[in-house]
């Protein structure tokens, strides 16, 4: 379903320099991945890198096949076809942020509806039924500042997931979590995810919980180069 080989991705200069090699990543429908590494390592590049919002510097090949049709992502960014861009992260793609990044003035159906409205999809019942299994059902009508912080990332896990999207991206979504709501919260993301058929990939410092959840887990890893700047690589499967 996507298909990257030697990406690059640079930020900063000199001493500040950082950058991201992504040698391969070849996500396949219905795949669980976790990408763990310390802070700063580049985990928020690589989503974004996904997501859509951030454009490669260099890249061998960057497809997306969610469904039948390729396309090459990185002749969007080339020729700036922003609309093109937009149009697949709103079709396909579904993102978890850290602290949830739900709309305050909307109540919790309404954030979870969002994505839905935004492709002019009628109600069918899903967001009811995901509402259920996260276990959010009776905070529908509430707005999210009347939430606990596990229900709001539950909520921010429903809309991510309400419109069907082909690859859901989630950014440290247990980070502001106790131990025990983070659990909870990974594990309620992983079985939906999987009981939908979506492939996901999960940024998370917590690779215990990433192999508690059943994820396949990609490390980050870091080195210093002479010019003071630091060079981020993802590694294979470990
Ligand atoms: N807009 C930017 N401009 C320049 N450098 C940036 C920018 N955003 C991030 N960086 C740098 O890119 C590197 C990777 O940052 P990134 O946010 O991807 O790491 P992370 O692993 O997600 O970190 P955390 O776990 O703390 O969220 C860091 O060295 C950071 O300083």
């Amino acid at each position: 379903m996507l298909n990257m080989n030697a990406v690059h991705k640079n930020r900063g200069v000199g001493s500040q320099r950082y950058s991201l090699v992504i040698p391969r990543l070849q996500l396949r429908a219905g795949e669980q991945l976790a990408v763990v590494g310390p802070s700063g390592c580049g985990k928020s590049t690589l989503l974004d890198l996904l997501a859509l919002v951030l454009a490669p510097d260099q890249a061998g090949q960057f497809d997306f096949a969610p469904g039948q049709t390729r396309t090459d992502i990185t002749g969007l960014w080339r020729t700036d076809a922003q609309s093109a861009l937009a149009d697949l992260r709103r079709r396909h793609l579904g993102y978890v942020l850290q602290t949830g990044g739900l709309l305050d003035f909307l109540d919790v159906r309404g954030n979870i509806d969002l994505s839905r409205k935004l492709l002019g999809l009628k109600d069918d019942g899903s967001v009811d039924r995901l509402a259920g299994a996260l276990d959010i059902a009776d905070q529908l009508g509430k707005k999210p500042g009347d939430l606990s912080v596990g229900q709001r990332q539950r909520v921010s896990c429903a809309r991510a997931l309400a419109h069907g999207p082909h690859l859901l991206l989630a950014d440290e979504p247990t980070a502001a979590l106790d131990p025990l709501n983070a659990e909870r919260v990974m594990q309620l993301l992983v079985s939906q995810a999987r009981e939908h058929g979506v492939c996901c990939v999960i940024a998370t410092h917590d690779e215990s919980l990433a192999r508690a959840s059943g994820l396949q887990v990609r490390r980050i890893s870091c080195h210093r180069d002479v010019d003071g700047g630091v060079t981020a690589t993802l590694g294979e499967a470990c």
